[in-house]
This record gives C-alpha cells, sequence and structure tokens, in this order.
C-alpha cells in the first residue's frame, strides 16, 4: 500500500537529494527513493530542459501499427477509463512494452497540457529517458506505480500525477502499459485502482489464449471469488507450470521465473486435482484454497469453446448505422466527392471519428490516404511544423532531412481535423490560407507544393457559437462548414433499445446465448450516456465479460453504476447537466448501497459484484459510517 506523503515532505526530500547529496530516508517511499537513486547514476539532471521534438504523426502511425494487436486488446479498457478521465481532466494512455507512448484519450485540455511536457504519442517515457514517472518506474519494477507531481524526478513533470500498471502475459513478459494521468494538483485517490483493474481484464483475455489444450486450476482462498477477476489461474501442460496470472502467483508466493519451470508438485501438498467442483488444495506450508479444475479441450466447437472461457474476447465491431444515418452519410459522401468540406458535430463518444472513416469509406478517395488530426492534442510549439513540414534545419531540433508534414501526406485522401473548435488562433489563420490556395509551404521556406485533400472537420463545441463569440474565425467556419452533419446523443434516439440490442448481437451476446433481458434492455435504453456509443459500447462489453453463457442478463446483474434505484426510489444520476458530476465518493456509496441492496445485505456478494474484496468493501462501509457520524 502506498504511503500518502505531504507536498512538504517531498519538497524536503527533494533539497536532500537534489541539492546537498543526501538520501531522501522516510520522505518518499522506497520505490521512489530507489528510483531517484537510478536516475541519478544514469547521470540524468533533473533540472535538464525536456525536448522530444517535433511530434511524428506518420511514425506513430506506423507504430500503431506495429503494435496493433496490442492496441485492439486494450481498447475496450481504454474506452471504459475514456469517460472517467474526461470528467476527472486526465487522460488514458497505452505504451509499448519500452515505455513509448503508443496512444491518449480524454480530456482535451489535459490532452493539450500534457503534450506540452511531452506525455503524449511517439515519445518514449522509459526510467532512463524520461527519469523517474509512473510508466517508466511501473516497467522496471513490473508493478502498478503512482508517481505525484514533484515525485517526478525531471522538475517540468511535477505538474503532473500519474498511475501506471505493466500489462504482462502469462508468462510475466511485459506486453505493453495503461496508463492514467492528470494534473498534480487534482489527486484522483482512484486512479490507481481504475488502471489496476483495467489491467486485470486485459491479462484475463491474453491468458485465455493460452488455455486450449491444458489443464487450468483457478484458486482463491475465499471460494466465493472464484470466477471474479481476483482469482488466481494456473495452466499447466503435463504437470509443469506453462502460465499464470499474478494473482496465483501473489497467493503461493511464487515469482514469475518460476512459471515454464516449475511442477504441480512443487506448488501444492495436496494432489493434483480430479474431476469438476470447487476443492480445497493446500498450497506451500499447509495454506487452504478453494479450488477449481479445468480441462480445456485443444480444439473446441465455436459456442463450446465461448463457454469454457470464463470472459470473452474483445470483439472489434464494425460502424452500425440505421436507415437515417446511412442516408445522410451516403449524401455527405457524394458532397464531400465534389470536395465541399463537411463538419461534423456531436458530443463526445457520439461517433464522428467512425462517421468521418465511413465518409472517406464511401467517397472516390477511398483508396487515398486518410489522415486524421486531433487539433487540440497537437501542442501550440510544434503544430505548424506537423501540419506543414519544414525545411531541413528550420529551426533546432529539426530533423537533418526536414519532414513532409501532415497536410502533404493526406495529398490524394482525406484529412480529418478533430476537435476543429479547439484549434488555436493563429493556425486558424495559417489553414485558412492553405484550404484557399491549395498550396504548402513548409517552415524555413522553399518552393510552395500543390496539396489536393477532401476536408472534414469535427467539433463536440458548437463551432457556430464560437464564431458568434468571436472564438472562432468566422471566415474558416464558412470554408469547412459548407455542410454540417449532426450525430445526435444517445438519449435523444427514439430506437435506443434497438440499437443496444444490435450492439449486443454484434459484440457477441447471442452467439454466447447471453440474451438481455427485457427490462434489462427497457433500464439500459433509458439510461442518459454522457459517454454516448464510447460509454454504452464500453458497459456492454462489461456486461458481456462479467455473465455467464447460457445465462440471461437481468437488471440485477448490471453492474452497480448502471443498477436500477432500489430501496429510496433514487436512480443513479443518468443524466449529468453541466458542472452536476457527483463526486467520486458519492458514485461510489451509491454504488456500494446498491450492490447491498441487491445483494439482500449479503457483503460477500456485493463485494463480488462490485469486483472489490470483502474486506475492502467493509472498510470502505466503515469509512463511510464514520465519515456520515462525524458530519452529522
Ligand atoms: N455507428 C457506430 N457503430 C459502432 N461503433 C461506433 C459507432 N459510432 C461510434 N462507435 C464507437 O464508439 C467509440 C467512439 O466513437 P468515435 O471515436 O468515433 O467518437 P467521437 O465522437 O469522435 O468521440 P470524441 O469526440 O470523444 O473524439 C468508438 O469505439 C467507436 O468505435
Amino acid at each position: 500500500m502506498r504511503r500518502t506523503l505531504s507536498t512538504d515532505s517531498i519538497r524536503s526530500a527533494r533539497r536532500r537529494f537534489f541539492e546537498a547529496g543526501l538520501p531522501p530516508r522516510g520522505l518518499v517511499s522506497d520505490t521512489i527513493a530507489q528510483s531517484w537513486n537510478r536516475c541519478r547514476a544514469l547521470g540524468l539532471a533533473s533540472d535538464a530542459r525536456l525536448d522530444a521534438g517535433p511530434l511524428e504523426q506518420a511514425a506513430v502511425r506506423a507504430l500503431r501499427e506495429r503494435y496493433e494487436e496490442l492496441c485492439r486488446l486494450c481498447r475496450p479498457e481504454m474506452e471504459a477509463l475514456y469517460t472517467d478521465a474526461q470528467a476527472t481532466g486526465s487522460v488514458v494512455m497505452l505504451t509499448a512494452p519500452d515505455g513509448l507512448i503508443l496512444d491518449a484519450m480524454g480530456s482535451a485540455d489535459f490532452l493539450d497540457k500534457a503534450a506540452r511536457v511531452s506525455l503524449r504519442p511517439g515519445v518514449t517515457w522509459s526510467e532512463d529517458h524520461t527519469g523517474t514517472n509512473a510508466i517508466g518506474t511501473a516497467l522496471h519494477d513490473k508493478r502498478a506505480v503512482e508517481v505525484r507531481g514533484a515525485e517526478h524526478y525531471f522538475g517540468a513533470h511535477r505538474v503532473l500525477s500519474c498511475s501506471a500498471s505493466p500489462i504482462l502475459d502469462g508468462r510475466g513478459r511485459i506486453v505493453g502499459l495503461l496508463d492514467l494521468s492528470g494534473e498534480a494538483s487534482v489527486h484522483h485517490v482512484h486512479a490507481l485502482g481504475m488502471v489496476r483493474f483495467a489491467v486485470d481484464q486485459i491479462e484475463r483475455r491474453l491468458l485465455e489464449r493460452e488455455l486450449a489444450g491444458r489443464e487450468v486450476i483457478r484458486l482463491h482462498a475465499d471460494a466465493a471469488l472464484l470466477g471474479t477477476h481476483r482469482e488466481g489461474v494456473l495452466v499447466f501442460e503435463d504437470h509443469h507450470l506453462v502460465a499464470a496470472n499474478r494473482y496465483a502467483l501473489d497467493m503461493l508466493g511464487v515469482d514469475w521465473d518460476e512459471v515454464g519451470r516449475c511442477r504441480y508438485s512443487s506448488l501444492f501438498e495436496s494432489a493434483q486435482p480430479r474431476g469438476r467442483g470447487v476443492q480445497e488444495l493446500r498450497g506451500p506450508g499447509g495454506i487452504a484454497f478453494q479450488a477449481q479444475r479445468d480441462v480445456i479441450p485443444a480444439r473446441l466447437p465455436r459456442t463450446a469453446r465461448r463457454s469454457a472461457a470464463p470472459s470473452t474476447p474483445t470483439k472489434r465491431i464494425a460502424p452500425l448505422f440505421d436507415d437515417a444515418m446511412r442516408d445522410a452519410l451516403q449524401r455527405h459522401a457524394r458532397l464531400l466527392d465534389a470536395d465541399i468540406p463537411v463538419l461534423l458535430q456531436g458530443e463526445t463518444g457520439s461517433g464522428k471519428e467512425v462517421a468521418a472513416r465511413e465518409l472517406h469509406r464511401r467517397s472516390r478517395r477511398a483508396d487515398a490516404p486518410f489522415v486524421a488530426i486531433n487539433c487540440a492534442a497537437l501542442p501550440e510549439n510544434l503544430i505548424e511544423s506537423e501540419l506543414f513540414g519544414y525545411r531541413p534545419g528550420a529551426f533546432t531540433g529539426a530533423r537533418r532531412e526536414g519532414a513532409t508534414g501532415l497536410l502533404r501526406d493526406a495529398d490524394g485522401g482525406v484529412l480529418f481535423l478533430d476537435e476543429i473548435g479547439d484549434m488555436p488562433a493563429a493556425l486558424q489563420t495559417r489553414l485558412l490560407r492553405v484550404l484557399q490556395e491549395r498550396e504548402i509551404t513548409p517552415l524555413g521556406g522553399g518552393r510552395a507544393t500543390p496539396v489536393d485533400f477532401a476536408v472534414i472537420a469535427a467539433s463536440h463545441r458548437d463551432v457556430a457559437a464560437d464564431v458568434e463569440s468571436g472564438r472562432f474565425r468566422a471566415d474558416l467556419y464558412y470554408r469547412i462548414a459548407q455542410t454540417t452533419l449532426c450525430l445526435p446523443p444517445l438519449r435523444e434516439q427514439a430506437d435506443l433499445a434497438d440499437r443496444i440490442t444490435q450492439l449486443w448481437r454484434a459484440l457477441g451476446g447471442d452467439d454466447q446465448n447471453m440474451p438481455l433481458a427485457p427490462q434489462t434492455l427497457q433500464h439500459l435504453a433509458a439510461l442518459s450516456w454522457p459517454g454516448n456509443m464510447r460509454q454504452l459500447i464500453g458497459a456492454l462489453r462489461t456486461l458481456l465479460a462479467l455473465g455467464t453463457p447460457g445465462q440471461t442478463i437481468t437488471p440485477e446483474d448490471l453492474p452497480a453504476n448502471l443498477q436500477p434505484a432500489r430501496e429510496t426510489g433514487r436512480a443513479m444520476p443518468t443524466r449529468l447537466a453541466d458542472g452536476d458530476v457527483p463526486a467520486m465518493e458519492q458514485l461510489q456509496r451509491e454504488a456500494m448501497r446498491a450492490a447491498l441492496d441487491a445483494c439482500h445485505g449479503n457483503v460477500s456478494a456485493a463485494a463480488r459484484r462490485l469486483g472489490i474484496s470483502r474486506s475492502t468493501l467493509y472498510r470502505k462501509l466503515g469509512a463511510d459510517a464514520t465519515r456520515t457520524s462525524a458530519g452529522s
């Protein structure tokens, strides 16, 4: 458990360590102190100016292609964290095993701030490169780590508060890392827990790939926690341990090095279990575990294979559009073919990027590039060089060979300007000129090059209102918004129940014979889904992962945050007005109450439903009771 340390003690620790060259002696956690020592031994200067150089979107795209499988595997969890990240002004990031940031999503404001200290795709945050930081230090220590404010080695990173956990495969090899980062001034108390939970889900899916043709033992001290994400999983082949999850190794006190080497008999005192059903196993020193054994056939019929696995592999779904949207897309694709720019307007998660890609697919430019630029995520000082390219030696830190720029990368295809409403004013002027003149002059001079691309812009902001208030240039608005396609929020869609049914089918709910009960469907369709399609798909994926193949999903099976209200008749807040964001503690209390209520006061069952241990639920209930009585 991490100690809570005050800003004062971190300040004193920094003075001792960086100015006096003394050990920080109990003023920061051992994790941080050890990391500072490693960084100093590497000769890193904590006051160095950090400049990761211009963002190379083309290189980032190439990397995402290289790590496509990892990106796909982690996407559902990133999307599930996204809504929270937006609400707490933070961002969720995925990195490659070496700490190279592959993907980032979340609060547009914070993406921008983070990018200013190079916390953005395309930059490596390994410890030897970027000093003590959650990504690099978690990769070094091979466990979840939180690094807040001035605990970062480099002074420039003190504005950040980051929580990260490496993603391990069944043999303990690091395959990637998930990170949730926000402002140091806002302490997101649940960040580390949320990252850990997300990584648990990803590792679980990774491990499932190792099961076919092998013997699996699931174990926990408490039989009630078998089948939850907290269970230990051991995979054996010919009595040898060939894969495991970290929970199992922790329970048995075994290191990852043992996986692939040790035999069943060196792990347990009891004989290897036979048959099905829960049985007791004695581990090292006679510790008792409740265990369940499964032998997974090497080749199963498709439906059987799904039911043998405890959770569903991620399924990438094709975009789903209703008839009206299909018609609208077809019409706008024709406009795009006539080089009329299209503006997509819609709340976050409503599918603007999906619609843009669909327009590209339906357009005459379908075989040419689709270049997406997130105008809110590009740091202002780099945006010009990124978009327009630069000549060799155009500025300090420029690559010797220069760069072509994203606008030229889009030549012949479609340029997608996402979050156009957040484009800095100076750049609006420069972009307008390109759109008028259809040619690009790289930074540092040189000949102008003609370009030919169709433009799709998107924003969750009301860009027309921004024009009225003078925040956005009117002339640029009229150029990019010659036609506007609005993506309605889910709560305004009359046929939301049909949409949910379609999505459920597309995600594999029917294949697994896990129908949604009519009341469940009705309840889900009545929620307001502020995160729109992103939130809905994330929630349905969670339901699929938690459900049991062959069983109907009833309203009681819904996770606490989607439960219908009971006892008090109060609904969980489903429709959040601007500024009406409930505190995390309030949501937690609501969730705990709803879970206890749904389980008729059975704390073990409620904890299972919430995905936390019984002791954690007791502790939280205790803290809650203390707070309530102290406040009354
Ligand atoms: N019509 C659709 N069919 C299936 N999935 C969809 C559809 N629309 C959106 N999604 C899914 O919802 C998620 C969010 O979509 P998308 O990124 O296009 O939204 P957005 O409006 O661009 O969001 P933001 O403004 O936050 O960037 C993605 O996972 C996407 O695959």
